[in-house]
């Protein structure tokens, strides 16, 4: 499909109501491998629509969402039900880092994992061979994550008590047990610090290059969407604002009398 040439998701002619709302109006824009894509607009503008479309949460009303997963494989995803779509290579963060308090580290990475587990329950459960062997290789690859995101160290302490930032790390760590090929980040930057904002530019940029996967951006951070990502989409109403390189966004009339709050 020469569409997807390049791409990891394109999304085209997307629409949504609620009622008579049209919360999402015949969008379209695509996201290329490992790249950072932004999805900016004010507050109701359609942002938590379109990515909750595009993991099937909701189901539009009209529009084509295909997505090249694991082995390069193209996928409509609107044919989909929402729990296949992680299996897909597409995962999302929430906006509340959601952890087991009681859990250690590692132990929470794992729960990432379990979507891939071969070994059935009854294996597992009376700890075969193979679910050991599995196990084993699981705990070898959050292992590997945790010492890329540089906080192997805190493996066996448990999450409860960590510092902001080591709990987005961990949440990251655990998004990429499911070895994605696109992470949805929901407003990431919402509770951060200006210093913790840093840190979590240089993670994104590092997840793209060290996992080679592309991210999709949701965020009101304005300097944090400006920093990294390559490219933005910007929507106001539902509908397409433009879409553009970091520099074009900010200079573009309609963009800034939107968001920028410049007359
Ligand atoms: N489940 C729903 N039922 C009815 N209306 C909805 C629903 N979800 C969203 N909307 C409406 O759709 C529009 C777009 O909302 P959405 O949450 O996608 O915007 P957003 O850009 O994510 O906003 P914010 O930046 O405030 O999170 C809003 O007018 C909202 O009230």
């Amino acid at each position: 499909m020469s569409k997807m040439e390049n791409r990891v998701l394109n999304v085209e002619g997307l629409s949504i109501a609620f009622g008579g709302l049209k919360a999402v109006d015949n969008l379209s824009f695509d996201i290329k491998e490992k790249e950072i894509f932004g999805l900016i607009g004010p507050n109701g503008a359609g942002k938590t629509t379109v990515f909750n479309c595009i993991t099937q949460f909701y189901k539009p009303n009209t529009g084509e969402i295909l997505f090249k997963g694991h082995g390069d494989q193209v996928t409509e995803l609107t044919t989909k039900p929402v729990h296949e779509i992680i299996k897909l290579g597409l995962v999302r963060t929430f906006q509340n880092v959601e952890l087991i308090r009681e859990l250690s580290i590692i132990d929470n990475v794992l729960i990432g994992g379990h979507i891939d587990f071969k070994a059935n329950t009854f294996s597992q459960a009376l700890r075969l061979p193979k679910a050991r062997k599995e196990e084993k290789q699981y705990r070898e690859e959050a292992e590997k994550i945790l010492e890329n995101l540089g906080i192997l160290d805190r493996k066996d302490m448990l999450v409860g008590g960590q510092p902001y930032g080591i709990l987005k790390k961990v949440e990251m760590a655990r998004t990429l047990m499911a070895r994605p090929k696109l992470i949805i980040l929901d407003e990431p930057a919402a509770g951060l610090n200006d210093s913790e904002t840093l840190e979590l530019a240089k993670l994104i940029k590092k997840i793209r290059d060290e996992f080679n996967c592309a991210i999709l951006l949701v965020e009101h951070d304005m300097r944090l969407v400006m920093d990294i990502c390559d490219r933005i989409c910007a929507i106001n109403f539902g509908k397409l604002l433009t879409i553009g390189t970091p520099k074009e966004i900010q200079q573009n009339p309609a963009v800034q009398s939107a968001y920028l709050g410049v007359e």
